[in-house]
């Protein structure tokens, strides 16, 4: 783990371009679904995160050979070894619960530590289990671990009691290789899923439905290796989205699918920024100050809980009173008392969060909590009067490649102090 930390000197207006790259979420599940090949699977477009490489690790904990070079990323499962994911890959990242599905149509079984809790809730695999359970898959939990054994997979009719994204793209990884067809309902619809259904139907797959509640897959006796190149990530480019308005700023953010990111545009608009699709680009522009907003966080193609820290960091130096209700995560609020620290203005009643905006936050000494609290954060830092310095961006170099870089090159001013 990094003790890296970011000097961040705000107030720098931001200007110009800003690539976003390949969507980390998309990436994870594309880098499970290649155990499913009997071959080479090469993926393209994606990013150098710590979660990228930390797949890899488990990947190669499994027997599988990858090769990591400019942001294409080729996975060889023709020889798996092993079937058991260790508690410490587990634990540095959650979606490693991914390959469950996979190794179960390739191997037979699999073991992996259960994940924990995190910050942002308590996060359960009920419905990952329920869904392969019908599918044939004895599952047993002992000692911390999840242990799943599959003799012969079979095709199932699974109900989602909530539309989970990662347990419809295990449930899917499972059902490809069966015999005969499974659906789920009330599947999750986020771009992930098509992106997933994309890759698994260049190999060879038979599954429609994805971007819908219900999916079809009808199984095949074997998948081949092929190609792939990743969408982009829409959170990431929501970001810079918002480090435009937040810095009064005008940036064109470059490699989104709109449609992706049509609540954002939506909400930004709503709060008077002016944003501008132009083909795979985004010009977003911010003169004058941003009003407040009512913000729910929704399953996709609703207002993405990813996205709301961001939002909430910008409601801070928003005109009037914003009331944003998260209701995906059921602990989502870690940045509040950071951002409090830089003079924000935040009560949190339940999953509700109340902010009474003001012109300006001030620098101070703040830490990451998770991931997006962490992109919160250093958006304040872009927005506040004098320095921060932003402790545990460990959790930021998960999800944002390059960030520091892609910053300055608009115009802001960071350091990333390297602690011995
Ligand atoms: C690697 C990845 O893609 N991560 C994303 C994925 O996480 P992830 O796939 O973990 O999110 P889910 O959609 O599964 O979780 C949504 C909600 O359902 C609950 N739940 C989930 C599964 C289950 O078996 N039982 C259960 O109760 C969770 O605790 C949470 O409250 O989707 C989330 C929701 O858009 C995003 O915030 C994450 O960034
Ligand atoms: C919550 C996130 O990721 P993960 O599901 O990997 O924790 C995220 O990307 O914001």
């Amino acid at each position: 783990m990094t003790m890296d930390r970011y000097v961040i000197t705000g107030k720098q207006r931001l200007e110009g371009s800003i690539r976003t790259s390949g969507a980390k979420n998309a990436s994870l599940p594309l880098m499970a679904a290649a155990i499913l090949a009997d071959g080479k699977t090469g993926l393209q477009g994606i990013p150098h995160l710590t979660d990228i490489l930390c797949m890899g690790e488990v990947l190669k904990s499994l027997g599988c050979k990858t090769q990591f070079s400019s942001n294409e990323l080729t996975i060889d499962s023709s020889s798996l070894n092993d079937c058991i994911v260790d508690e410490a890959l587990m634990r540095k990242m959650r979606a490693s619960n991914l390959i469950l599905g996979p190794m179960l149509a390739r191997n037979g079984r699999v073991k992996i530590s259960r994940p924990g809790g995190c910050a942002i809730g308590t996060r359960p695999m009920d419905q990952h289990i329920k869904g392969l359970q019908e599918l044939g898959v004895r599952v047993e939990e002992r000692h911390g671990y999840i242990e799943a054994t599959a003799g012969k997979l079979r095709g199932g009719d699974v109900y989602l009691d909530i539309p989970s994204v990662g347990a419809t793209e295990n449930i899917m990884m499972a059902a490809v290789l069966t015999e005969g067809t499974t659906i789920i309902r009330n599947a999750a619809r986020e771009p992930e899923i098509v992106d997933l259904q994309n890759l698994l139907n260049k190999m060879g797959a038979r599954i429609r439905g994805a971007g819908t509640h219900v999916l079809r897959i009808d199984g095949v006796a074997k998948l081949k290796s092929t190609e792939h190149t990743v969408i982009p990530d829409r959170i990431e480019a929501g970001t810079h989205m918002v480090a435009a308005v937040m810095t009064g700023g005008d940036i064109l953010v470059e490699n989104v699918i709109p449609e992706h990111i049509s609540p954002i545009i939506a909400k930004l608009r709503q709060g008077g920024a002016e944003v501008t699709p132009y083909g795979d680009s985004v010009r977003v522009r911010q003169k004058g100050q941003f009003k407040a907003l009512e913000i729910k966080t929704l399953v996709y193609p609703g207002f993405p809980t990813d996205m709301q820290p961001q939002f909430l960091a910008l409601l801070t130096i928003a005109d009037g009173t914003s009331i944003v209700s998260e209701t995906i995560f059921e602990n989502r609020f870690q940045h509040v008392a950071e951002l409090r620290r830089m003079g924000a203005r935040i009560t949190v009643e339940g999953r509700t969060a109340i902010i009474n905006g003001r012109p300006n936050l001030e620098g101070a000494f703040v830490e990451a909590t998770d991931l997006r609290a962490g992109a919160a954060l250093f958006l304040a830092a872009l927005a506040a009067e004098e320095g921060t310095v932003l402790e545990r961006i460990d959790h930021i170099d998960r999800g944002y490649e390059d960030l520091k870089e892609k910053y300055r090159a608009l115009g802001a001013k960071i350091q990333r102090v390297v602690k011995q």
